[in-house]
């Protein structure tokens, strides 16, 4: 069974995130990769051919091919996070490309929340810049858990070793003290076309990966049975027909781990256990599923269940109502203790409140300091409780179901992004002068 789970589960899909300063060159890199990885249609590639034509360039600027938004394109910005979609015979790639001026880390968190692999870019001749801090500094806090380097437009230091050596090793230095390990750095030059989809004659002193081969590879998707299953319950299903008169399912999809039939399960926050009676995938009964199929659950005992109940198996997180966690904030309306506000957690939404502002964290610096809000864009620590229990893992141990939206109660808009538990793998500290985590609840 588990050669079946390695080929149907996610890692025939890399979710990655490409972050950078403004004109680093990730619409050129974006739009190399999809050219020469052959992800663009020909009628798309005539319209870039034609548009760099009328602007005088002989060879088509493949920033085109990304940058759909023609008025951005006008002001020389990036507006928001665009998904794209791309295969090539090996991986099937979704691509959240995020921009680099100063929404960065608002578009970022929202990009890289569900990535596996972030790519920073960096600019050979700039090397390591404070927003390449910042970028890594994010990477480590959504903990995605590979990092690549592309050191870009090599073509302009004469595609020189020691200057891509000194960058990466700065790079990955810095991203070793956020505990991020796997850093990969990559030589590139997104123009020309150097170590993107093929490897570069003019680099031969690099011996690894091309940007793409490494994104072809590098392992995704963790193995779903290495993960408790978390099954956060969308629906229930109750036909009543006259056929099936005591039928109850539970639909949804299965945010981690895998889930057998038979298995003893809790449904969080009642804490109710049972077992599975029965799967059904697709609308056929299984005996086993793992994340992130979509699937409908029957239990043993007719036990009350309702959406946003969190079906749970392996060491199942103790339900909350005082929640403390690394947010990033989202909206320019600022976070304030006393807000009123709705959080959702999976399938769940329940009333909040902001019971006070730990920290803010200097994303340069990673110094916390004392702080009464957060405004938009930045990072920092919060205690919050709830109207009801919430059934949250740690971040650490669950991306799925310890991450969290809070929300604007009176428009419905989306403030701040949340992170169960430590940040940074615990290495940051509180503020000198602050009370001790334990006394703040
Ligand atoms: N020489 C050289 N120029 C490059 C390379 N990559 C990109 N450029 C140029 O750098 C400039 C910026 O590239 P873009 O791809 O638009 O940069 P960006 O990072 O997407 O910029 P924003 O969309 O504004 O965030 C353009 O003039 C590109 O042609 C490279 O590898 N070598």
């Amino acid at each position: 069974m588990s050669s079946t789970i390695d080929e149907l589960t996610a890692t025939s899909l890399l979710r990655f995130a490409t972050a950078g300063s403004v004109d680093d060159g990730k619409s050129t890199l974006v739009g190399r990769l999809l050219h020469d990885s052959k992800s663009v249609l020909a009628d798309q590639l005539e319209a870039v051919e034609h548009a760099s034509r009328r602007r005088g360039q002989a060879a088509p600027d493949l920033a085109l091919l990304t940058d759909g938004l023609r008025a951005e394109r006008e002001q020389g910005i990036t507006i928001d996070v665009a998904y794209r979609y791309f295969a090539t015979a090996r991986r099937r790639f979704i691509l959240a490309d995020t921009p680099g001026h100063v929404q960065y880390t608002r578009n970022m968190v929202t990009g890289a929340s569900t990535a596996e692999l972030a790519v920073v870019l960096v600019d050979a001749r700039n090397g390591v810049v404070e927003q390449t801090r910042r970028h890594a500094a994010v990477a480590a806090l959504l903990r995605v858990p590979h990092v690549v380097l592309a050191v870009n437009k090599m073509d302009l230091v004469d595609y020189a070793e020691p200057v891509f050596a000194a960058i990466a090793a700065e790079f990955t230095a810095y991203a070793d003290s956020l505990g991020v390990t796997d850093v990969v750095a990559v030589p590139i030059s997104a123009l020309a076309g150097d170590n993107v989809v093929e490897p570069s004659a003019n680099m031969d002193w690099y011996g690894g990966p091309t940007l793409l081969e490494h994104l072809e590879t590098v392992p995704v998707g963790s193995d779903p049975s290495s993960e408790p299953a978390r099954f956060p319950v969308q629906y229930v299903i109750r036909p009543q027909s006259a056929e099936h008169p005591d039928y109850r399912g539970y639909a949804g999809q299965l945010a981690s781990g895998v889930l057998r039939k038979g298995d003893t399960v809790t449904v969080l926050p009642a804490g109710r256990t049972t077992t599975v009676a029965g799967i059904d995938v697709l609308g056929t009964e299984t005996d086993i599923a793992w994340a992130p199929q979509s699937i409908t659950v029957r239990l043993a005992e007719d036990i009350d269940v309702s959406r946003g109940d969190l079906i749970a198996a392996g060491p199942v997180p103790e339900p909350v109502k005082d929640v403390e966690a690394t947010v990033c904030h989202l909206h320019e309306r600022p976070l304030k203790a006393g807000d009123k506000v709705l959080l959702k957690h999976t399938t769940r939404t329940v009333r909040a409140l902001v019971k006070e502002i730990g920290y803010r964290v200097d994303i340069d610096t990673l110094q916390p300091s004392p702080a009464g809000e957060l405004n938009v864009n930045e990072i920092g620590r919060v205690v919050l409780r709830t109207a009801e229990p919430l059934a949250l893992d740690a971040y650490a141990d669950n991306r799925r179901t310890g991450s969290f939206l809070l929300i604007d109660p009176a428009d419905g808009a989306t403030l701040t992004a949340g992170m169960a538990g430590e940040a940074f793998g615990g290495a940051l500290a509180a503020p000198a002068g602050e009370p001790e985590e334990e006394d703040w609840v």
